[in-house]
């Protein structure tokens, strides 16, 4: 480990920029190449023009990236584009002045979003294949590689909570912990930490939740459900109570996190539920606007009749404005959520609405952090350095060395047993914020 500039620039950092991102580039290209065919079919030569140019543009970020090169302004007239740039602008004042932002050379969290928006950049400039995604077809294998606990999950919930409400308060809290769990633990099925490998979700996700409790190391669970239940007993029949949820991963995760929302809207512990998705393609997995619809359409037309029953009443739920999808240029900057009130002051007017924002996975939790290298046992909500739109709660597997929270010696236990607990996706947390 070595300082640089105040950010401590950590060995899993340089193994993910040096090794991991090329490795995600060149797949990038690859699936470009293999498209080739359905581009000269959509657009003829236009399409096949494109594709190559598209390829040329990436195959040089590879090299910029494996060369440490700076880091250069981007200039595809995107509405993000003057936010990113003044990024740059702010990193480059951080150095001396001969010196420029490069890719070994500037903070991790900056440079491996900086590469996502770079490949999108790539594609804008080159119509008509300007708005391919270029990780649908990973999303779209790791759904149906999933399908077997998606059915699993999906049957769970039509079959066995289908009398909801004779539940009384004790079972219902622990459906909602049953369902907090896994809505964790779809966490773990990212495409980004395994550089676009299957890491789908084999095991069924309901069996193994006794056995996997001990990996989560904070377990705030009680704390979200007296925040719930307390809502719940409250509000008056037109009063709302509102839960957003901060979107990871498409495929598994993005299931495990519609059937939490089903379960708090059918219990109405909440009256709506708000998503909020990424406008681009991001960290391979994660879920765009398009993910999120086609999930829904992909489960209507199931010939398993508990998923196209979810899909017909999450799309109902959706009609009914009690199932809300926003996407905001936010989720998709290299900014720390405590800028979020400069930097997108409506974004965070509209979560000061929600009465909890769960936070998924593992990017939202280092910029709820700063991505700053905390001891263990700073409290979570110094960490976020007074970012608290609402009542707030991080679900995370642990994949990246940055976690705050624990208690004294909880995160040295490991050092020596497991080095890599902190980056390998076995462990993860509940972590709730309640108040400023
Ligand atoms: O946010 P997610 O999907 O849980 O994880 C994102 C991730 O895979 O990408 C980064 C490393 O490349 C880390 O933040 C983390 O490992
Ligand atoms: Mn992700």
């Amino acid at each position: 480990m070595y300082y640089f500039d105040s950010f401590l620039v950590r060995s899993f950092a340089y193994f993910t920029i040096k090794d991991r991102l090329p490795q995600i580039l060149t797949r990038v290209i690859d699936t470009l190449h293999r498209h080739k065919n359905e581009f000269f079919e959509e657009h003829g030569e236009k399409g096949i023009e494109a594709e190559k140019n598209t390829i040329s543009i990436l195959s040089k970020l590879r090299n910029e990236l494996q060369t440490d090169k700076p880091l250069v302004p981007l200039d595809d007239k995107l509405p993000d584009v003057p936010l990113w740039n003044q990024y740059l602008e702010y990193q480059q004042n951080l150095l001396d002045g001969n010196e420029q932002p490069s890719w070994f050379q500037s903070p991790w969290l900056y440079v491996e979003c900086y590469m996502y928006r770079r490949i999108h950049e790539a594609l804008v400039h080159n119509p008509p294949i300007d708005d391919y995604d270029v990780f649908k077809e990973a999303k779209i294998e790791s759904f149906f590689e999933s399908q077997q606990a998606i059915i699993a999950l999906c049957t769970y919930l039509q079959e066995h909570l289908k009398n909801i409400e004779d539940l009384d308060e004790k079972q219902l809290q622990e459906e909602l912990f049953k369902l907090l769990q896994v809505s964790l633990w779809g966490n773990k099925c990212d495409l980004s930490i395994s550089a676009g490998e299957d890491n789908s979700q084999k095991a069924s996700p309901l069996k193994s939740l006794d056995n996997l409790k001990t990996l989560i190391l904070v377990d705030d669970m009680e704390s979200i459900w007296s925040l719930l239940i307390n809502s719940k007993k409250r509000r008056t029949s037109i009063e709302v109570t509102r839960v957003d949820i901060v979107l990871d991963n498409a495929g598994y995760e993005l299931i495990t996190d519609l059937i939490l929302a089903d379960f708090l809207l059918s219990s109405k512990l909440v009256t709506e539920i708000h998503f909020h998705g990424k406008c681009i393609p991001w960290y391979v997995s994660d879920t765009t606007k398009q993910d999120f619809n086609w999930t829904i359409k992909q489960l209507q037309s199931a010939n398993n009749r508990w998923m196209s029953r979810c899909g017909m009443n999450w799309e109902g739920s959706i009609k009914k404005g009690v199932l809300v999808y926003h996407d905001h240029i936010f989720w998709t900057l290299p900014h720390e959520f405590c800028s979020m009130a400069q930097v997108a002051t409506d974004l965070y007017t509209e979560l000061q609405k929600s009465h909890l924002i769960i936070f998924k996975g593992d990017l939202n939790y280092r910029k709820l952090t700063g991505d700053r290298k905390w001891e263990f046992t700073v409290p979570f909500h110094q960490a976020l350095n007074k970012f608290h739109p609402a009542p707030l709660c991080s679900l995370r597997t642990l994949k990246s060395d940055v976690q705050v929270g624990l208690k004294p010696g909880q995160g040295e236990q490991f050092v020596t047993s497991e080095p890599d607990w902190m980056i390998c996706g076995k462990y993860g947390v509940v972590q709730f914020d309640a108040s400023l």
